[in-house]
């Protein structure tokens, strides 16, 4: 069988495929129309995010047997077309749930202990105390909106801080001795931080909005490592501004990939979230430490090699 991978992952992908007399081709070049013209001469695709698997593509590559996603998010695939075509779709969160995970611990005690701008004043040679207080993580009611890899990592690490963590998925039956399941509405009562742990689909384009924000009875921290575009960025500054929401921690931006030149006339909410004190921003790294490269490699070959024999 072979296959072409259009991302660069960690090079045991094609070392382990190889040994099992797989052919795997790398190319983490060649545009959308110039993979599709060769398309033809592969049975899978081992992918990140680089390449948009579309309709158009799809229908051109319908002998595929699978994609092989190297990461949790398939927004870059049209899921409905592939399943139409028996293609088989494979991901892999479980190579960087962990990572996540600690990704969220780690801005939320930064952003709440304020300790990146007091580091920030310490190095310019300003000492203040009393404004930089912290606000502690115990005793806090934590909600997470979607329950799978990345959200129960998430609420394992946060077990031993005495948080109560509760959470909100649409399938049920999912508590367990980490969290409890709640209805959405007992969530947005309760919730003194909200993070987001859910894919980017139609149903959850924006969902955190104007409307979701104000059903938020406490004012609360945001965290969002799932995806930019689940949430709508200017009801984000809007609740900042009001002091709706006491901080955010984002590692995804609605506007990541657009250029941040021109941020002054272009857009003004990133500029006021870069600029803002109450906002950590990293670049999508809450999945990307040294050991989720080699863990998301591994899931993606074991799973390939569980449905597939070459
Ligand atoms: O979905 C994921 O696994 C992460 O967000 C990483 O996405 P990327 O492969 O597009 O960097």
């Amino acid at each position: 069988m072979k296959i072409l991978q259009l991302d660069k992952n960690h090079p045991l992908i094609s070392e382990q495929l190889t040994a099992k007399g797989f052919v795997v081709e790398e190319d983490h070049s060649s545009t959308y129309d110039e993979v599709l013209e060769k398309i033809i001469d592969y049975q899978g695709i081992i992918i990140r995010s680089r390449i948009p698997l579309d309709k158009n593509f799809l229908t051109k590559a319908s002998h595929l047997k699978f994609i092989a996603r190297v990461g949790a998010g398939m927004e870059n695939i049209d899921i409905e077309t592939a399943e139409k075509f028996g293609i088989k779709l494979i991901n892999s969160p479980e190579g960087n749930r962990d990572s996540v995970a600690e990704h969220v611990v780690g801005m939320l005690l930064i952003l709440m202990n304020r300790l990146l701008i007091a580091s920030n004043e310490v190095k310019n040679g300003i000492w203040k105390r009393e404004e930089n207080r912290g606000d502690e993580l115990l005793g806090k009611t934590f909600g997470i909106i979607g329950y799978g890899n990345m959200g129960k990592a998430t609420a394992k690490r946060l077990s031993g801080f005495g948080v109560k963590v509760i959470f909100h998925d649409i399938l049920p039956n999912l508590s367990d001795e980490f969290a409890t399941q709640v209805s959405l509405e007992e969530l947005q009562k309760r919730a003194d931080i909200l993070s987001l742990h859910i894919p980017l689909t139609s149903e959850t384009h924006y969902l955190i909005d104007e409307e979701f924000i104000s059903k938020m009875e406490k004012n609360f921290y945001f965290v969002n490592t799932a995806r930019g575009k689940n949430l709508k960025t200017k009801a984000l500054v809007q609740a900042i501004e009001s002091g709706k929401v006491l901080g955010a921690c984002l590692d995804v931006l609605e506007y990541e990939k657009s250029s941040f030149e021109n941020l002054e006339t272009e857009n003004q909410d990133l500029k006021y979230l870069l600029d803002s004190e109450k906002a950590i921003v990293t670049p999508h790294i809450g999945g990307w430490t040294h050991q989720s490269k080699e863990k998301l490699a591994q899931v993606i070959v074991d799973k390939i090699l569980t449905d597939f024999k070459n």
